[in-house]
């Protein structure tokens, strides 16, 4: 666990990744954060070959850091969470985060925070801790798509590479990193649902890559302006709001939205086709259920690009994705 408020944890050396001792020191050096939730970057298998079958969010976040490179002049301190498979993530543990980032990332030694976090719902509360906390310091969330008992784990070299990417000079925002790519909290989507290069922020691109130990830039780091707004709403929220996702394909039928407003549903994603299209028979239950004051959204469930908006659409669009744009959505709710 990380030091308690207020304590300062000094590092013995300046080999030292993790400091194990808990010393009170003078001087403040530069300290990274490292925040544990679980997922597969500490999952344990039963075998070394399993990587599969394994259960995610079993290896605390300390276990985790020993044997990394050593930081020079850099302690880092470490928090565990939760230890969760991230397909479970809750707005509890994502309140709570916010917090505890909120809490590190306004100390002036602490150079930006590393969350490990499982690949699942990543792209969700990257872009969740993006709108509440829109930080000036790096936040970097990090991940594996093979237990830490495989026996070639992708989870340390994915963590050395997010603590090279928070000691980057300028690096800000939420960011992403796996597999020697830098994604953005906006663009980055989990594509595959087993390989070891698993995400991709589409036709937008990665913002960076680490390469040898260091960052090569392809698009600037997300302009952020810190807003307490937000998080304070959040914090004083009892009651979260209920946004659901509805698909358009064939056939599709307006029964299900029907059902979910009259359940009392506060807000609807529809993962439309293509440019944000939806079903007629969808679109006439979605525009009844807009006006019984259920807040409707369009986004697309194409793996790329943004929907692109057209005059006189009777729903409005967002370039999200669908699962980002319920975030948006139980966001702006919380008003
Ligand atoms: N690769 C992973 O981390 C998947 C895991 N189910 C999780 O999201 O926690």
């Amino acid at each position: 666990m990380g030091a308690p408020e207020g304590q300062f944890t000094g590092c013995p050396s300046s080999t030292c990744i993790f400091n194990q001792f808990r010393e009170r020191v003078q001087v403040q050096a530069q300290q990274i954060v490292v925040l544990g939730t679980g997922g597969t970057i500490a999952g344990r298998a039963q075998r070394a070959a399993d990587e599969l079958g394994y259960r995610a969010g079993e290896i605390g976040v300390e276990q985790l850091l020993e044997g990394l490179p050593a930081l020079e002049g850099v302690t880092v301190v470490a928090e565990q969470l939760a230890q969760i498979d991230s397909k479970d993530m809750a707005f509890e543990l994502w309140r709570e985060l916010a917090a505890r980032c909120r809490h590190w990332i306004e100390q002036p030694q602490v150079q930006g925070i590393v969350i490990t976090h499982g690949t699942d719902t990543l792209e969700e509360t990257a872009w969740f801790l993006h709108r509440v906390l829109a930080p000036r310091k790096p936040i970097v969330l990090v991940s594996a798509m093979r237990p830490a008992t495989a026996l070639s784990p992708d989870g340390p070299q994915n963590l050395a590479e997010a603590f090279t990417v928070v000691r980057t000079a300028g690096a800000s925002g939420v960011l992403a990193v796996c597999a020697g790519a830098v994604h953005g909290a906006a663009d980055v989507r989990k594509v595959h649902p087993y390989r070891v290069d698993a995400f991709s922020s589409g036709d937008a691109g990665a913002l960076a890559y680490v390469e040898a130990g260091a960052v090569r830039h392809v698009r600037a780091w997300a302009a952020t302006i810190p807003s307490h707004e937000l998080f304070d709403r959040l914090q004083r929220t009892a009651q979260w709001p209920w946004v659901e996702i509805v698909h358009s394909h064939a056939g599709a039928d307006g029964r299900v939205v029907d059902a979910l407003a009259s359940a009392g549903v506060q807000g609807l994603v529809v993962a439309g086709t293509g440019n944000g299209s939806v079903h007629a028979a969808l679109e006439q239950a979605l525009l009844r259920a807009r006006d019984a004051g259920v807040r409707v959204v369009r986004s697309s469930r194409c793996l790329e690009g943004p929907v692109i908006p057209l005059a006189k659409e009777a729903l409005p669009c967002t370039p999200l994705t669908p699962a980002k744009a319920r975030v948006d959505l139980l966001l702006d709710l919380l008003a």
